[in-house]
């Protein structure tokens, strides 16, 4: 009898994985550097089943790069994948600074070109200038991006993935499931997207919750804080430099001429290794 491998099934034996969040916003990090891509939508939505496999907010892939440090590649939950993941690149950017003994690192994401710095204790990246173009963003119609013709009136923001920031009184108000799930679907949305709530404290302070596409509730969401920033700035409701209490913490946002930049703390949870049964059930 033959022992040929089955092409069907996945040739990955064996993964190693990191378990990192930023304020709670957890991710699964899988270095596939000098290899060929290692993550489908089936194997992401595996590792992603908190009961079936790790769980994670969104995984994130490291590819090789020509142009930067690293490329990087997010995907959601539910095996989508995601353009943008702040809190994610400042997790990589951390790894990458502590391998490399670096200070800046040069992070390529489908968006483009991005640089995270050490800061201290923490890390910062620039994720940016934001998408405010409705074609880009990308909304379906060709509307005025800062007033979106929905209930609540909220603002699109592009931060390499879509988000609409909804601005209310009191956050405790808000049902986030239901509001959230079904702002995601609205047509106005053709690549569904991220539901921020905003409750803006003070010129230099903001409260925000939100429902991610692809994840939902989530403690922290990076590209929806920095999305948050501008919607408040534009609507002229605080200063360009903010800092933000999420359900998981604290950021410090500052929209500059060059991007928007966030800063918050990184922690490593652990290192694990998906066993090749699990694998195979994929
Ligand atoms: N947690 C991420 C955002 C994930 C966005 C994702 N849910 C999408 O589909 O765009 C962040 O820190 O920016």
């Amino acid at each position: 009898m033959h022992n040929e491998p089955n092409p069907t099934r996945s040739p990955i034996s064996k993964l190693s994985f990191l378990k990192m969040h930023g304020l709670g916003n957890d991710f699964v990090i899988i270095d596939s550097r000098g290899r060929d891509a290692q993550i489908t939508p089936a194997l992401a939505k595996a590792i992603g089943d908190r009961n079936r496999g790790v769980g994670f907010d969104q995984l994130a892939e490291i590819r090789t790069s020509e142009s930067a440090d690293i490329d990087l590649d997010f995907w959601n939950n539910d095996g989508s994948r995601a353009g943008a993941c702040g809190n994610a690149t400042r997790c990589v950017a951390r790894l990458m600074m502590d391998e490399t003994g670096k200070d800046t690192i040069l992070i390529r994401t489908e968006r483009g070109l991005l640089q995270a710095e050490r800061a201290g204790t923490e890390v910062s990246v620039n994720m940016g200038l934001p998408i405010l173009e409705w074609d880009q963003v990308p909304l379906a119609a060709n509307v005025d991006v800062e007033h979106l013709p929905l209930a609540g009136d909220p603002v699109a923001v592009g931060m390499g993935n879509p988000h609409a920031v909804f601005f209310v009184n009191d956050i405790t108000d808000i049902d986030l499931p239901t509001q959230g799930a079904t702002i995601e679907h609205d047509p106005l949305f053709p690549e569904r997207t991220n539901v921020e709530f905003a409750e803006v404290r003070s010129r230099s302070e903001i409260r925000m919750r939100v429902w991610e596409r692809g994840a939902g509730i989530t403690l922290a969401c990076g590209s929806g804080a920095c999305a948050t920033v501008v919607a408040a700035s534009l609507r002229g409701l605080t200063d360009k430099s903010v800092r933000m209490e999420v359900d998981g913490g604290w950021l410090a946002l500052e929209w500059r001429d060059d991007g928007v930049w966030m800063t918050g703390p990184t922690t490593l949870v652990f290192a694990g290794e998906f066993d090749a049964t699990f694998l195979e059930q994929v």
